[in-house]
């Protein structure tokens, strides 16, 4: 396997007017790897995501993936499958129809629809309107969209979100599944616990990038949780952030 970037971001930031999102971050995302970035509220995770996706430009340096700027990147919207509040199932559709949909807009044939709804456990629901899904169904359907061009890369803005316990053990599992099979998912989250026993590289970010590395190194001996170690790097809201 190919040691090469998988995505990479060199001395990125991004102002919006007065406010800087992020600032002169440099971090890439290996192969195979399950990637947890982490950050406060506000601490420039989903404008990092939406720079490697090209739906922000950044200020100063570069976002690529695959070595390419995404807007450069032939086939991206085979190669990457993305989970992003912003790309919203169709309102009032059933979830077979919406999958169906954006199969038909990838040039997929619509068997591979069903493939996906098997493999993230809705396929019972499908038939049913996404309007009456509960947040953990719309994950999983969102999963199941960002999946349908069996994608080498998995770009998940806070997959865990809404899901219930028995949805996080699956979807840890399921997120191991895929890496080893040779994707790399990159995703975004809150739940420092559940991130502790699912990636293998943690990068921390509030505005400036804190941790990029093993989920080890960072953990590993007499250093404590995953928690503790964000709390010492990102600050807290209620005292010892330094930039909040
Ligand atoms: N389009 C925009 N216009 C103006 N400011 C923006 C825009 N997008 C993000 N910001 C600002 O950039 C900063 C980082 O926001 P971002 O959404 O990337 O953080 P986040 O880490 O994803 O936060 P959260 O965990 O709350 O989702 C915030 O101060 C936010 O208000």
């Amino acid at each position: 396997m190919s040691t090469a970037a998988v995505a990479a971001f060199h001395g990125v930031t991004k102002r919006f007017g007065e406010v800087t999102a992020v600032e002169d971050v440099s971090f890439e995302v290996r192969p195979g790897r399950i990637v947890g970035l982490l950050g406060r509220n506000g601490a420039g995770k989903t404008t990092t995501l939406r720079m490697l996706l090209g739906l922000a430009r950044p200020s100063v340096g570069t976002a690529t993936v695959f070595g390419e700027p995404y807007d450069e990147l032939p086939d991206a919207a085979h190669r990457i499958g993305v989970s992003m509040d912003g790309i919203a199932p169709i309102p009032g559709t059933t979830g077979r129809r919406d999958l169906r949909i954006w199969a038909r807009m990838l040039g997929l044939p619509a068997k591979r629809v069903d493939e996906v709804l098997e493999q993230v456990g809705i396929a019972d629901s499908a038939n049913r309107k996404i309007g009456g899904y509960s947040t953990g169904m719309r994950q999983r359907h969102a999963l199941a969209a960002a999946l349908l061009a069996d994608p080498e890369l998995l770009v998940l803005d806070e997959p865990a979100n809404g899901l219930d316990p028995e949805g996080i053990r699956w979807l840890r599992t399921f997120l191991r599944s895929l890496a080893d099979e040779g994707r790399t998912i990159l995703l975004s989250s809150h739940l420092l616990a559940e991130v502790e026993q699912t990636v293998d590289d943690v990068v921390i970010l509030q505005r400036t990038l804190r941790y990029s590395g093993p989920i080890e190194d960072l953990v590993s001996g007499d250093r404590g949780s995953l928690e503790d170690r964000f709390f010492e790097l990102a600050g807290s809201s209620t005292g010892g952030g330094d930039d909040a």
